[in-house]
């Protein structure tokens, strides 16, 4: 029988911390190995079980990230730039899979990470749900097919307290849709309308944002043309699509060689 594979969870007490703990715990084959909140924070020292709502589960929140890794398999990490690259270094040199749901990187922090991060396996993904990697390839499937008649628009809604926009998902998607068109996204992404803009420049990527209350994810990715659009829709509903592709990543990450992997390595798309 094999070993059931020890996860350590970062940023317990955020969304996404609090449904990973729910789908780890729930799980055959995984278990949470310790979790990890930033110093300061109230759950530090206190037991994860209680916090959840439940009885004590001898599993106790810590703010030492090399302590919490050690002796796991993988780490789980929905946090902040800062924190997430801070963390690959930690998880490289323990010698645990880093799988990394963060977003808002800029381009100066992708290059901090990778440097942390190396000598690790580490898997990261702005959206770590099925359905939108499947819309990753769909996106750069009907980019290719379509010449520059048809305006690409990537249109994103998030909860209010969501920090980063456009959000990791709809970046995805714009880089998807570049790749399709055989450009890169920098050279055609236009992030901010406002005033006199101007019309449309052709072949341009466009972004909206809309933040509003208990929005889970919502992605839109419009081709329009005169007299007809084609729209690829993504909606979730529910947390735990991010949360259970992430510990198939921890799952799939046990035995690989060092390097830096997507959700559609995952999920061989
Ligand atoms: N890739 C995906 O599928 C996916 C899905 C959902 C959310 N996200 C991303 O995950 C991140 C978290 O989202 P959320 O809604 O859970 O946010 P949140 O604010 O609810 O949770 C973030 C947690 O990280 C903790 N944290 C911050 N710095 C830390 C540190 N140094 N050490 C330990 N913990 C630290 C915070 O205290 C907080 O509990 C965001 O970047 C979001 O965009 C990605
Ligand atoms: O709630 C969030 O924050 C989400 N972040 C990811 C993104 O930025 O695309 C995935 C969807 C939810």
């Amino acid at each position: 029988m094999s070993e059931s594979i020890g996860i350590v969870i970062t940023g317990a007490s955020g969304r996404m911390g609090q449904m990973l703990v729910k789908t780890v715990t729930e799980r055959d084959g995984v278990h949470v190995a310790g979790v990890v909140e930033r110093p300061g924070h109230d759950w530090v020292g206190r037991d994860l079980g209680v916090l959840m709502g439940g009885t004590e589960s001898g599993v106790i929140v810590s703010d030492d990230p090399a302590a919490a890794f050690a002796g796991a398999q993988a780490v789980i990490d929905f946090t902040a730039p800062s924190a997430t690259i801070s963390f690959a270094k930690t998880a490289a040199a323990a010698g645990v899979a880093h799988i990394i749901g963060t977003t808002g990187f800029t381009e100066e922090d992708l290059v901090a990470l990778a440097e942390a991060g190396q000598g690790g396996v580490t898997i990261r993904a702005g959206n770590m749900s099925l359905g939108v990697n499947l819309l990753v390839q769909l996106t750069k499937r009907v980019a290719a097919a379509l010449d520059e008649d048809y305006d690409i628009e990537v249109i994103e809604a998030h909860h209010r307290r969501k920090v980063d926009a456009p959000s990791g998902t709809a970046l995805m998607l714009g880089e998807a849709a570049a790749e399709g068109r055989g450009v890169a996204l920098k050279d055609v992404e236009d992030r901010a309308r406002d005033g006199i803009t101007g019309a449309r420049e052709r072949g341009a990527i466009g972004f909206s944002v809309i933040r509003g209350g208990d929005i889970v994810g919502e992605h839109d990715v419009m081709f329009a043309a005169d007299g007809e659009r084609i729209i690829l829709r993504h909606v979730a509903s529910d947390r735990g699509v991010f949360a259970r592709g992430a510990v198939k990543a921890a799952l799939w990450a046990q035995g690989k060689d060092a390097g830096d992997y997507d959700m559609l390595d995952v999920l061989g798309l």
